[in-house]
């Protein structure tokens, strides 16, 4: 997969902007703090998954004072080209195109185009709450099977009703309260077990290819154990069928005003050895097990649809020694990269394609 060009308007801080990116390898991209360097690798995750990876709303990717942001990117797939076109409005309307064709749904321009994002937060995927990882199957789900989307919004959607619901109710089980619970209950069953038996299967192809992962990170790192697999368990917050579950917990769920079982409550446990990441783990073998669990997606996404997403890599390497620094480079599938970086590039990255940020204009 190939980005050729990207066309930026009003997107964030940039008025108008052209850039192309090296076709293959490193394209480094530098500039002060603050210039608009996260932002162009925004508008490319944005085309990618129709969400800014920051979790910016969509009005704040709208220059200030503008109507409306356009991102355009000619992009190669399979040898085929394409054209992909955004228009986001400040309401949330944002319109669609691919190769000129406006698409019915925004969610259709899903699985155009694929990035894996490596970001400075990526840290709490290890040592922050359970929300960090499933939001990492999720997008990888997305990534791999684009319909999960739509399964995921339907979830989301049913989960604040019923809540709403739960809310209004006060505690109160009547008849009415009850009726309309059933109909909720069923629509959250379906959904919620579809996208637990596709997170299940995606825990277990990721196993093994973080684990690898991990070990060729901590390897170069030079951590002690660094041959110590990494596990990866998918963990529901229920046993046996969804439906039952909620059946079980509604008088719970009355009282506290919350669902308290789903897919929402859900965990992926992580392991190093024998020992639980987020507690046990030391800081540079936390470090080490998120770009292990970035790059095992990333290989997974590849392996699964043929063709390496573009990687996006925002400003990682101010957060790495020089060993992990290195350790990711070299590990680095081989195919596009956009690297953002505020200082000097990375050992072995200089010598690459650098294009230079100023106030969001890029320099030629
Ligand atoms: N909607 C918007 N309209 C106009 N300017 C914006 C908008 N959103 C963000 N900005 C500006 O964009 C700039 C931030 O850009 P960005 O986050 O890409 O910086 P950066 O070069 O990656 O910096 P750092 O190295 O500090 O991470 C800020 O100056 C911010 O005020």
């Amino acid at each position: 997969m190939q980005l050729e060009r990207l066309w930026l308007t009003d997107f964030r801080n940039y008025a108008a902007a052209e850039l192309h990116p090296a076709p293959d390898g490193l394209t480094v991209v530098t500039g002060a703090n603050g210039e608009g360097k996260t932002n162009l690798l925004e508008a490319v995750g944005y085309l990618a998954t129709l969400r800014s990876f920051r979790g910016a709303p969509g009005e704040a990717l709208v220059r200030a004072g503008a109507p409306v942001a356009v991102v355009r990117a000619e992009a190669r797939r399979d040898g085929r080209g394409l054209l992909l076109e955004a228009e986001l409005h400040p309401t949330g309307r944002d319109r669609v195109q691919v190769n000129r064709q406006p698409l019915k749904r925004t969610r259709d321009l899903l699985g155009a185009l694929q990035v894996t994002v490596f970001a400075p937060d990526d840290l709490e995927l290890v040592k922050g709450g359970p929300a960090a990882r499933r939001r990492y199957l999720d997008d990888l789900l997305v990534a791999l099977h684009p319909r999960h989307d739509a399964t995921q919004t339907e979830l989301d959607r049913v989960l604040r009703q019923r809540n709403t619901l739960l809310r209004q109710a006060g505690g109160r089980a009547t008849p009415d309260v009850v009726a309309t619970l059933e109909v909720w209950d069923a629509k959250l069953a379906d959904a919620g077990e579809k996208l637990v038996t596709a997170r299940r299967g995606l825990t277990a192809a990721l196993e093994p290819l973080v684990s690898s992962a991990y070990a060729q990170v901590a390897e170069a790192a030079r951590l002690r154990g660094s041959h110590v697999g990494v596990r990866l368990a998918y963990q529901a917050s229920w046993e046996g069928g969804l439906a039952a579950a909620l059946a079980a917990a509604r008088g719970d769920d009355l009282r506290r005003g919350v669902t308290t079982v789903g897919p929402h409550r859900d965990e992926l446990g992580c392991w190093i050895g024998d020992l639980p990441a987020r507690t046990h783990a030391s800081q540079g073998e936390q470090r080490s097990l998120a770009l292990g669990l970035r790059l095992g997606g990333h290989r997974l996404v590849a392996e699964r649809i043929g063709s390496a997403p573009v990687l996006l890599l925002d400003d990682v390497f101010s957060e790495l020694d020089a060993d992990r620094s290195a350790a990711l480079l070299d590990a680095l599938p081989a195919g596009q990269a956009l690297l953002t970086t505020a200082g000097s590039p990375p050992p072995g990255a200089e010598a690459r394609h650098v294009v230079r940020v100023e106030g969001g204009k890029l320099l030629p």
